[in-house]
């Protein structure tokens, strides 16, 4: 049975999922040296933001297959390390969207009404009225910083409170942010503008320390940040030194640069200062939600199926996954066949996408193809993660061709593979309930779906052949569960594709290749 390793806090509705399919040990608080030492045991690891899995971690854990973060930032994860280790890394890109943009509106508010500090002072006996008299936000100019699914949540709210609203983010579109009821500026029109800023940005290269000693000097010194993004974005010297020195009004941080926030000058700037220990994520609904979502996901790569959310995978988003799943089992079956029939190395795949499958969308069915040829030499190494780098890496040439004429099946998929014993080729459909057909061997028409164990023969259409052949499995003791034969002309050649219900045992191929009439003889596995 596969085993996870729970290393942070997760709800116990994502346990129970894990645990149909998995033995659970759920261990918080590890430090990097007990979390290097067990890892090894284990196939999968979920996390949330309190474990960093490093390389160093990801090198030791040599059964892992998949690492889930419960939550939407990936920055605690060496994602790159996990690639080159064909680790599958998931995330959950929506189950906490709601809990982050409130949190961060409730931070908004919180500031401008001081009320963490105006609390804190009638829990201490007192009835101060003047020292807490805030400001409305109403009619005031709210920056996004990142307008995807919390900014975007962040603006249809502030917009219902009568802000505003100004965003920046260079990979959404004016029509996208002006839908949203955002003007879309540039940054410094931005910081020059905004009463309130609020972050909703992964931290990168180009975000990290994006507020910083020069950028804080564009800002009115009323200005109001909120940060409920990720630390390290905002350089938190600065912004303390502004806040003393009246630069800007003051600010809100869920989020630091390093976590839990030891001694810091933050800590002692009053009432125009919130700080929250990382809560952006944390109500009972998102924790449930992102759990789920995560576990889910481990549970289908333990069972061999692809995850929905794999940030690692390129062009494979949660509702292209949906459409193409059929289809990338598809796609890796072929892909499997086609490198056994070729045997020997494969240097060149050909991949045509035909008709409906030849969209940009299907990008990852050449990398399930991939899968599926280096499956013999690499069994569970390889996946959907890794098969591209893999191939390269063996000098496989890749070609990708899509015909959207193809009108033989609604969509259906050819490869083509040539290596150093030569070229063949299948193609394969889905018909009737999704059921996978091979539709074509070698250039000939069949219509089979495919079985664990087959026989493939090139031979010629001739008459008693068949015979023989089902004469001779019969007398190595071989079953047939079912036979069909593919020509182009009648008594010309042909294709057999036949379902053993065992394994071909050995030597048996050289006698098939002996029956007069038969050319070639192949054995798969499946
Ligand atoms: N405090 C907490 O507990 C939580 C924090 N987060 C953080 O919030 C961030 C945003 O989350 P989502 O909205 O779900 O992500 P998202 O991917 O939907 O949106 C991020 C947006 O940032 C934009 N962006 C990327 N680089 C940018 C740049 N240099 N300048 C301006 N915009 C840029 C992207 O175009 C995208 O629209 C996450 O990366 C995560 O770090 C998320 C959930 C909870
Ligand atoms: O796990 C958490 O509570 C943090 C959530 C978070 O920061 C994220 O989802 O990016």
């Amino acid at each position: 049975m596969s085993k996870v390793l729970v290393s942070d806090p997760i709800d116990q509705a994502g346990i129970d999922i894990l645990s149909q399919v998995a033995t659970v040990d759920v261990k918080t608080g590890l430090k990097p040296a007990e979390l290097i030492e067990i890892i090894g045991e284990y196939d999968a690891l979920m996390i949330r933001s309190g474990t960093r899995v490093t390389q160093e971690i990801i090198e030791a854990g040599t059964q892992l297959k998949i690492i889930g973060r419960a939550g939407v930032g990936v920055d605690n994860v060496d994602v790159p390390a996990a690639t080159r280790k064909g680790i599958i890394v998931v995330n959950s890109p929506e189950g906490n969207t709601i809990a982050a943009a409130e949190h961060a509106l409730a931070m908004i508010l919180s500031l401008s009404r001081h009320i963490p500090d105006a609390n804190a002072s009638v829990k201490r006996g007192e009835w101060d009225r003047k020292t807490f008299v805030g400001a409305e936000v109403y009619k005031k100019n709210l920056g996004i910083v990142g307008l995807g699914k919390i900014g975007s949540h962040v603006a249809s709210v502030a917009k219902a409170m009568g802000m505003k609203l100004l965003a920046y983010d260079p990979f959404i579109s004016t029509e996208r942010a002006e839908q949203m009821g955002c003007q879309l500026v540039d940054l410094d029109l931005l910081f020059q503008q905004a009463d309130y800023i609020t972050l909703h940005i992964p931290k990168t290269p180009e975000t990290t320390n994006l507020i910083n000693a020069k950028t804080l000097a564009k800002m009115k010194p009323t200005a109001r940040i909120i940060n409920c993004a990720r630390g390290g974005i905002i350089d938190e010297s600065a912004l303390a030194a502004a806040i003393k020195e009246g630069k800007i009004g003051g600010a809100a941080l869920d989020v630091f640069d390093s976590e839990p926030l030891g001694e810091s000058e933050l800590r002692s700037l009053g009432k125009d200062i919130i700080l929250t220990p990382h809560l952006g994520a944390s109500t009972t609904e998102a924790q449930v939600n992102v759990a789920i979502d995560v576990a889910e996901q481990i549970r289908d790569v333990i069972l061999g199926l692809p995850a929905r959310s794999a940030v690692n995978i390129p062009g494979l988003g949660p509702d292209i996954l949906e459409e193409l799943k059929p289809y990338m089992q598809l796609a890796e079956t072929l892909g499997n066949l086609v490198g056994q029939l070729a045997g020997g190395r494969v240097e060149t795949l050909t991949v045509k996408l035909q008709g409906e499958l030849a969209t940009n969308k299907s990008q990852p069915l050449v990398v399930a193809a991939l899968k599926g040829l280096l499956y013999q030499a690499l069994r569970e190494r390889v996946n959907y993660v890794n098969a591209s780098i893999e191939a390269k890496e063996r000098g496989i040439r890749v070609i990708e061709t899509r015909d959207a004429s193809a009108r033989d099946y609604a969509g259906s998929l050819h490869l083509e593979a040539t290596g150093t014993l030569g070229t063949h080729s299948v193609t394969g459909a889905l018909l009737g309930d999704k059921e996978i057909h091979l539709t074509d061997v070698d250039g000939f028409p069949i219509n089979v779906p495919p079985s664990k164990y087959m026989l493939f023969t090139l031979h010629r259409d001739m008459p008693g052949i068949i015979g023989k052949l089902g004469s001779l499995l019969g007398s190595f003791n071989v079953n047939i569960a079912s036979m069909q034969v593919g020509r182009k002309i009648v008594r010309g050649d042909a294709v057999m594709a036949l379902s053993i219900d065992d394994p071909l045992p050995d030597g048996i191929l050289d006698e098939i290749t002996k029956v007069p009439g038969i050319r070639d003889a192949y054995t798969v596995t499946l």
